[in-house]
C-alpha cells in the first residue's frame, strides 16, 4: 500500500515520520497540491479548515494517478474570537495578527484526511493556546526572524514563537500541523497499521 502525503509542509513530513511508519512496508510520495485556499461566503470555520484538508488529500489522490494509493490531507488554521487567521499576506498582516493573539487565547484547528479510491476518513482537532503579553518592539523583532510568513496566525510554536506561548490546552502536534495521535487512529481506520 502507498502512502501519499499532499502537502508541501516539511512539518507535516517530520511529524509523519514519528508515526514510525518510514520502517515498515510503505512507500511515500509527497505531493503539492494547488487548490483554492479561500474560505466561503458564511463558511463556519471548522467546516472551512475541514473542507480544505479533504479537498488536498483529493487533489492529491487525482494528481498521484494511482488507484492503490492512500492520500493524506491536512489544514491548519488559528481562530481568534470569530475571525480566521492564515497566513499573513506580509509584515504588515503578521504584526495585525500578533496584535490580535497577544495577552489571548485562541484556537488552532488543524484537520485531517484520508482518502483512497474507495474510503474517506477524516478528523478536526481543536486546541487552544494563550500568548503572553507581547510589545510592539517583540512582535517587529519576531516578524523580523522570518519566522512567522509560511505560517498559519504569523506564529510556529515549535520555533521562536513558543517562547509567546504561556499556555496550551490540546495537542501540540494539531498545532504544528498535524495530531498524532488522531492521525495513528485515522491509519488504523484505513487498515494501514
Ligand atoms: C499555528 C502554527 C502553524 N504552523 C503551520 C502549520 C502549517 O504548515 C501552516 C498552515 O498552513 P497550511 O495551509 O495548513 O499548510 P501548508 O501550506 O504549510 O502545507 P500544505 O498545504 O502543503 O500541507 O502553519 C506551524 O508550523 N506552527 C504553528 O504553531
Amino acid at each position: 500500500m502507498k502512502l501519499v502525503l499532499a502537502s508541501a509542509s516539511p512539518r507535516r513530513r517530520e511529524l509523519l515520520a514519528q508515526l514510525g511508519l518510514a520502517v515498515a512496508d510503505f512507500s511515500f510520495a509527497v505531493l503539492a497540491t494547488d487548490i483554492d485556499e479561500s474560505a466561503r461566503q458564511g463558511e463556519a470555520a471548522t467546516d472551512f479548515v475541514s473542507r480544505l484538508a479533504l479537498e488536498k488529500a483529493q487533489a492529491g489522490l487525482a494528481l498521484c494517478g494511482d488507484t492503490q494509493a492512500v492520500v493524506l490531507g491536512s489544514d491548519t488554521i488559528v481562530v481568534a474570537g470569530d475571525t480566521v487567521l492564515g497566513k499573513p499576506q506580509d509584515a504588515t498582516d503578521a504584526f495585525a495578527m500578533l496584535r490580535r493573539l497577544s495577552g489571548a487565547s485562541h484556537r488552532v484547528m488543524t484537520a485531517v484526511a484520508l482518502v483512497s479510491a474507495t474510503k474517506t476518513v477524516s478528523t478536526l482537532v481543536t486546541t487552544q493556546v494563550t500568548f503572553t503579553a507581547m510589545s510592539d518592539a517583540q512582535i517587529h523583532a519576531y516578524i523580523a526572524s522570518g519566522e512567522p510568513m509560511d505560517k498559519a496566525g504569523a506564529y510556529g510554536i515549535q520555533g521562536l514563537g513558543g517562547s509567546f506561548v504561556e499556555r496550551i490546552d490540546g495537542s501540540y502536534s494539531a498545532v504544528v500541523g498535524l495530531p498524532l495521535v488522531e492521525t495513528r487512529s485515522l491509519l488504523q481506520q484505513m487498515q494501514l497499521i
